[in-house]
Parts: C-alpha cells; structure tokens; sequence
C-alpha cells in the first residue's frame, strides 16, 4: 500500500521530531494533540531543528519552507481518520494508548495502517483494542528522531506481512534504517538500554558516584555520547521510569525494579530537560547536577 497522508498523536518530543523527518521526506502530515499549547511548541521547536539543518548545509532553505508547510495540526483526533498511516506517540501510559485507538476507531477508514511509537507497552496488546490488529504495528523511533539511524519494527501476534512491507519501504523512504523486534517488553533498544540507566540511578542512590562523576564515567571510560543520567534526563524520568514497569511487570523478575530514587524524582515532577530540571537542573546557562 502506498503511504501519503501520516496522522501523528502526541506532539511532544517524539511527535514533532516523527513530524520532521515525514515531511522533510515529502509526506503530508497531520499531527494531533489534547492541548493547542503543544502543538504551537512542536511547531516552533521543528523550526528550529530545520533552521540548525539549514545553517549547517544539511538541507535548503527551500526544502525547510516545503517541509513546514506540509505540516498540518488539529485538536480534533477524528480528523486523523482520513490518513494513510497513524503514528501514536503520547504519553508512555497503556490506558491513555487504548483510550485514544478506542476513539480513533470509528473514523478509520478501512485500510489505515495503525501503529505506536511506544518504547514497551505490548503491540499485541495494544492491536487488540482495535478492529485491525492484522494493520497495527509498533513503530519505534529514537530520539532524538532526525538524527538518529534506526527504527524498531515490532509486529504483534496478528500483524500481516502486507502491513509489514509496508512500513519497512516507509523507512526506507526516511532515509532511517529498519531492527526487526519480537513483541516482548521493551523490544530491544529500551531491553538493554534502560536497565543500565537504572542501574546508573542505583549507583546514585548508593553513593557509589555522584551526578557528574556517574555521567563523566560513563562517557569517558565507555565512550557514551551522553552520560546515562542526562540521557535519561533527555528521554524523560517519566518515559525510563514507565518502561521499568513494563519490564518489572512484563518479566515478573526483580533485576529490573525500579530504582526507588527514580521514582522520587518522577514524584517530584522533576522529570529531566522537559520540566527544567531532572538530574540536572537545567533552569540557568549551564544544567547543574541534582545530587
Ligand atoms: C527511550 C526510547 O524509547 C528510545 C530512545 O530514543 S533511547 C535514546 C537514544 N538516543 C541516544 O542515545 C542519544 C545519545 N546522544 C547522542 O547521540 C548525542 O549526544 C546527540 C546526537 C543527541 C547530540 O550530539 P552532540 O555531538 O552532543 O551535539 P551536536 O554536535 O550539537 O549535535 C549533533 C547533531 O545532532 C543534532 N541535534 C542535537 N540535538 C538535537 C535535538 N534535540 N533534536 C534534533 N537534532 C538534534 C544537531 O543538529 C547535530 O546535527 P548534524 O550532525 O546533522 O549537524
Ligand atoms: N522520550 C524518548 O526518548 C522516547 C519516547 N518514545 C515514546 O514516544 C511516546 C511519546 O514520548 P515523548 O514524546 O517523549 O513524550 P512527551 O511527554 O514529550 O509527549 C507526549 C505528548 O502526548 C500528549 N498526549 C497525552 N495524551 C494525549 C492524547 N490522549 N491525545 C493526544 N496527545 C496526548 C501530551 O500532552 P500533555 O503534555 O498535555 O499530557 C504530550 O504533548 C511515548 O510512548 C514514549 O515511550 C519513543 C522513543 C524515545
């Protein structure tokens, strides 16, 4: 099936780096939200993303203009029903996940292609709350989304290999490169990846570092682009302490519980770059260390 029109659900991080990369690939997309504030912050904030690709040579200026104005926005998620392809990418909460494909449901029209870009909520949960779980896929991107390479691919249990095809040649088209994941908690990426953040957060709770030497170690002795604590600052302490649940709960085995520091620091709402301060505290010029 060829894929034109992309509806994207959750116009934060992911949602407006998951914008950017479809239009600059000439997609037309329409990306919804439940607040007008974040779709106007998604607006600008891919501005700035094409305006930095534009100053560093990686695209014109013409193909910033044609980029920008393929993007269409809506507060009404029923509008999305008409799009080829739906990419869900809210909240990492399953009840917020099923309400939204339960709503968006009775406006599809037959062959819509529905995925999510959660980092480790079940797909073949997720599909089961709607009438096409053969058409839904996991559609996993990184972050932060028009830099980075890969995309996992995770079909459920009913997905079909038309819906699978599909979305492997729409990757291809974004210039990103497709992982093939099994339908297990996390997949792959977030299967490794955050159980090292939480163990870096352990290493904090314990005293063994602290915020800057835990970071510094990491990239200097590992070679790490990003410490995992501003990593996970990066992600969210919100999004690294949801997928910990998964896996704890998905996996029933304690080497993945939650670092209880962690979760004060979601209880604070001091959830990293996204509300100002995380393990760093990002309100000044420079991001000072929390601990
Ligand atoms: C949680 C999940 O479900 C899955 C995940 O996504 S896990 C997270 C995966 N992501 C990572 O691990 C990222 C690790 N960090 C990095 O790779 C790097 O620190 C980084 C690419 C983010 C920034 O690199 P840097 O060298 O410190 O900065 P800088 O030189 O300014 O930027 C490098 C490039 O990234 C771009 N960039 C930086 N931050 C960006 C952002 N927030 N949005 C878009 N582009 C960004 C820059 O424009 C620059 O682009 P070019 O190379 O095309 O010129
Ligand atoms: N952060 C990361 O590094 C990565 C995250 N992901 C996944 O992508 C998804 C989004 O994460 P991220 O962008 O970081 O999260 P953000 O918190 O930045 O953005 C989520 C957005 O979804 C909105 N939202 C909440 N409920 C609804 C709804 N019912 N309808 C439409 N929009 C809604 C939120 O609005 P409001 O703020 O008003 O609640 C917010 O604007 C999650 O599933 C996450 O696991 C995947 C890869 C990497």
């Amino acid at each position: 099936m060829a894929v034109q029109t992309v509806g994207i659900i959750g116009a934060g991080q992911m949602g407006n780096g998951i914008a950017h990369v479809f239009a600059l690939a000439g997609f037309d997309v329409l990306m919804n939200d439940i607040s007008r504030d974040a779709l106007d912050r998604a607006l600008s904030q891919i501005e700035k993303n094409l305006d930095r690709q534009v100053s560093r040579d990686k695209i014109s200026a013409d193909e910033k203009k044609a980029a920008l104005d393929r993007i269409k926005t809506t507060l009404t998620l029923s509008d999305l029903g008409q799009t080829d392809l739906v990419i869900e990418a809210a909240t990492e909460r399953e009840t917020v996940k099923q309400a939204i494909f339960e709503d968006l449901v009775p406006h599809l029209k037959p062959n819509t292609i529905l995925t999510s870009n959660t980092s480790s909520i079940s797909i073949t949960r997720l599909a089961s709350r709607t009438d096409r779980p053969e058409k839904f896929m996991g559609f996993h991107f990184m972050n932060p989304v028009p830099i980075m390479q890969l995309v996992e691919l995770i079909r459920g249990i009913a997905t079909d290999q038309a819906t699978y095809e599909t979305l492997h040649a729409v990757v291809e088209k974004l210039g990103k490169t497709a992982a093939s994941a099994e339908d297990f908690p996390a997949f792959i990426v977030n299967r490794i990846l955050m159980p090292m953040i939480n163990e870096a957060v352990y290493t904090l709770y314990e005293g063994v570092g602290n915020v800057k030497s835990i970071d510094e170690s990491m990239k200097l002795g590992a070679n790490h682009p990003m410490g995992p604590l501003e990593l996970a600052d990066f992600i969210g302490l919100d999004t690294c302490l949801a997928i910990m649940n998964v896996l704890h709960d998905g996996l029933a085995d304690t080497k993945y519980r939650p670092c209880p520091l962690l979760t004060k620091y979601v209880e604070a709402g001091w959830l990293g770059r996204k509300t100002g301060r995380g393990f760093y505290d990002y309100r000044g010029e420079t991001p000072v260390p929390t601990r």
